[in-house]
């Protein structure tokens, strides 16, 4: 017979068995942790130190147990926590001449810390940059797949991407879209980087092929060679090395869709007469094939040379030159819409900050003037490099002028002739009285210094520039 006070005994045996086995629990948990572990109490003595921590620091566990922190661990700051009750996460911490990582953690009870739990996440700062660098690979790797498969799969950009509201971006994004319903060919002519490729995306998404495929070609990046195989594939045996099963062509490629014929100006004359065929047939034919293959294709062709003067110079064929040029849309160059340059400049930096994980507030009134008054021969392609190189340059959250490359503060002519001066510097000085306003949270005593003006200057401006606070 077991009486009441053995069964208490027992009851309490069992509950002593329980704690042992959480208490060795925890402690083998806490031994194995990858990470070091050290344990204070409110004053920085040491409870408990981890063997991993032990081995990092070259230290035994167990002897360490009872001195103070600063003792056995170099520019501690566990018994400082335990003071100011704050956490510290992912600090640096210098350790035997490496810069380690490391969290501390009061831990609070009834309001009073009564330790501190200190953890060593890298024990070198490098780890965490590798780390960090293979992030960023993957999420690089992760991006070009997207890019990848939006492109297999259709147009990537709308009329909404198209940043711009001068008149003449406007009037060209108004017939453009006007178009995009119908099957008609569209040429787009303007220089390099004015946005070309970006109208041709936005046509297609805008038309009624818009879940159909969407094939650019850059016919100046085709080997000559190649130009009539990549255009209208091949069919198996046609050539050696060809592929078993043969090849479909770009134009087959882009059945039901758009096909963007980028660089126009490039493709050799005996292909020039083969794609006239196609448009004027709508079938294709594979090399090495026997039957044309019909393709329902819309075709967009883009150029940044002047075909008419190659045809003149008998470099483009006349009769495809007026079949593609059905409707033509022209880019303007951007010197000669720098109105756009703000907001361009707005909305590239906040993708461009999105993308590359650089935050900036904004560009300065006299960079925003440089960008302003240079003629960017490479038009917005140019801007949005210029842009993302700053944006590695800068060192405050303002692009200012000396983040800027040499050539744009030094080239910036603005031509009068293209663009009158007082209007670039009109529109200079309305960017700058916003840029300013934005950076002094709209507050007008601060932004008359920042701008280093009259008061009464400052509100004459204001009524020109019809900015409202
Ligand atoms: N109006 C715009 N708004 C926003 N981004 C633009 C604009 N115009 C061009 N871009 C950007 O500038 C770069 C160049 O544009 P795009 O490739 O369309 O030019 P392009 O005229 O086809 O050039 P190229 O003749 O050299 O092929 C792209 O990154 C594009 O997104």
């Amino acid at each position: 017979m077991i009486d009441e006070k053995q069964a208490d005994q027992m009851q309490l045996l069992e509950a002593y068995r329980k704690c042992c086995q959480t208490r060795d629990l925890i402690q083998a948990a806490f031994e194995s942790a990858y990470e070091g572990i050290v344990i204070t109490d409110s004053n920085g003595f040491i409870m408990m130190m981890n063997q991993s921590y032990a081995e990092f620091l070259g230290v035994d566990a167990k002897e360490v147990v009872g001195k103070h922190c600063t003792e056995v661990i170099e520019n501690t700051r566990m018994h400082i926590v335990a003071k100011t009750k704050e956490a510290e996460l992912a600090q640096v911490q210098r350790i035997r001449g490496g810069d380690m990582i490391a969290h501390r953690i009061p831990i609070i009870q009834d309001g009073k810390v009564i330790a501190v739990v200190g953890k060593v996440l890298f024990q070198n700062a490098r780890e965490l940059h590798a780390l960090s660098a293979h992030v960023l690979r993957l999420q690089k790797e992760l991006n070009y797949y997207q890019g990848e498969l939006l492109k297999s799969v259709g147009a990537k950009f709308s009329f909404d991407d198209i940043i711009g509201n001068s008149s003449k971006i406007r009037s060209v994004k108004e017939i453009a879209k006007r178009v995009a319903g119908s099957d008609t060919t569209v040429f787009i002519s303007g220089e390099s980087g004015t946005g070309k490729e970006l109208f041709a995306h936005a046509i297609h998404k805008h038309s009624h092929r818009k879940f159909g495929p969407f094939v650019r070609v850059n016919c100046a990046a085709i080997p000559e060679t190649l130009v009539e195989s990549v255009l209208f594939g091949y069919e198996e045996g046609a050539f050696t090395g060809a592929m078993k099963g043969g090849k479909k062509g770009k134009f087959e490629m882009a059945h039901q869709g758009t096909i963007f014929l980028d660089e126009i100006g490039e493709l050799p004359l005996t292909m020039q007469a083969k794609l006239l065929r196609v448009l004027q047939e709508k079938e294709v034919e594979r090399i090495g094939g026997m039957h044309p293959v019909k393709v329902d294709v819309r075709i967009i062709a883009a150029s940044n040379r002047d075909l008419e003067q190659m045809v003149k110079k008998g470099q483009f064929r006349q009769d495809l030159f007026y079949r593609l040029h059905v409707v033509s849309l022209h880019i303007p160059p951007l010197r000669e819409r720098r109105e756009d340059i703000p907001l361009l400049v707005d909305s590239l930096l906040k993708m461009l900050s999105h993308e590359i994980g650089v935050y900036v507030s904004g560009v300065d009134a006299a960079a925003m003037n440089a960008l302003i008054l240079y003629d960017w021969p490479g038009n917005v392609r140019e801007l949005k490099n210029v842009l993302e190189r700053t944006l590695h340059m800068k060192d405050g959250d303002l692009i200012q002028v000396n983040h800027l490359p040499v050539h744009v503060v030094k080239g910036g002519t603005g031509n009068p002739a293209r663009y009158s001066l007082k209007e670039a510097l009109e529109q200079a000085e309305k960017e700058a009285i916003l840029q300013v306003l934005k950076a002094a949270d709209n507050d007008k005593i601060r932004a008359i210094q920042m701008l280093g003006i009259s008061k009464s200057s400052f509100y004459q401006k204001l009524k020109k520039h019809q900015i409202k606070i």
